[in-house]
């Protein structure tokens, strides 16, 4: 695993919440052509936003490059198709930066688009315009559909990290 030394797990409800947020803080820029979700992790976020906002068109940028808590090379997977080719009124949403690195191919594929996600890192927090909650570098956050309830030591014992 990475060297980050806090856990920071989201519940379903909180990322609903916070996806909410976002999409408020979207609103005060007026109506998006489309959305499009990097895959895979700004896909629930979009699906959030585009229901708040009620937005229908909605694309898919692939992008990976971590294997669990590792960054790897990133790999353009699939670039989006339907945004307009400089992105222009369309809205980019990610679950999170966290070096930057994703959310500067996004801005080279697309980069008249707005970038959004619900969290920022330091690292990655110049090259998102909007973001709800910020971590710090060494936080690893836990996503829903990466985990499950188990039990866990007390903090002082592991640093919130599993028995
Ligand atoms: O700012 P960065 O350092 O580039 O990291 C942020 C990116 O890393 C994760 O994606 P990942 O590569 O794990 O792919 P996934 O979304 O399919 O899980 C996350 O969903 C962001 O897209
Ligand atoms: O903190 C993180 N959590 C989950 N996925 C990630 N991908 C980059 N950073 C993170
Ligand atoms: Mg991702």
């Amino acid at each position: 695993m990475g060297d980050h030394r806090k856990n920071f797990p989201v519940s379903w409800e909180e990322l609903h919440r916070d996806g909410k947020a976002l999409a408020w803080r979207l609103l005060e820029h007026g109506r998006w052509d489309g959305v499009v979700a990097i895959t895979r992790g700004g896909m629930v976020p979009a699906a959030v936003v585009a229901r708040e906002l009620e937005i229908r068109v909605i694309d898919t940028l692939c992008l990976a490059s971590y294997v669990d808590d590792r960054q790897g090379e990133l790999e353009v997977l699939k670039t989006a198709s339907a945004a307009s080719t400089d992105g222009s009124g369309w809205v980019i949403v990610d679950d999170l930066v966290d070096t930057g690195a994703t959310a500067d191919k996004a801005r080279e594929l697309l980069p008249k688009a707005h970038l959004a996600t619900i969290f920022a890192k330091p690292l990655g927090r110049p090259t998102v315009d909007t973001f709800i909650t910020e971590v710090s570098q060494d936080t690893w956050i836990l996503f829903p559909w990466d985990t499950e309830p188990q039990a866990v030591a007390p903090i002082a014992r592991t640093g919130g990290r599993p028995r």
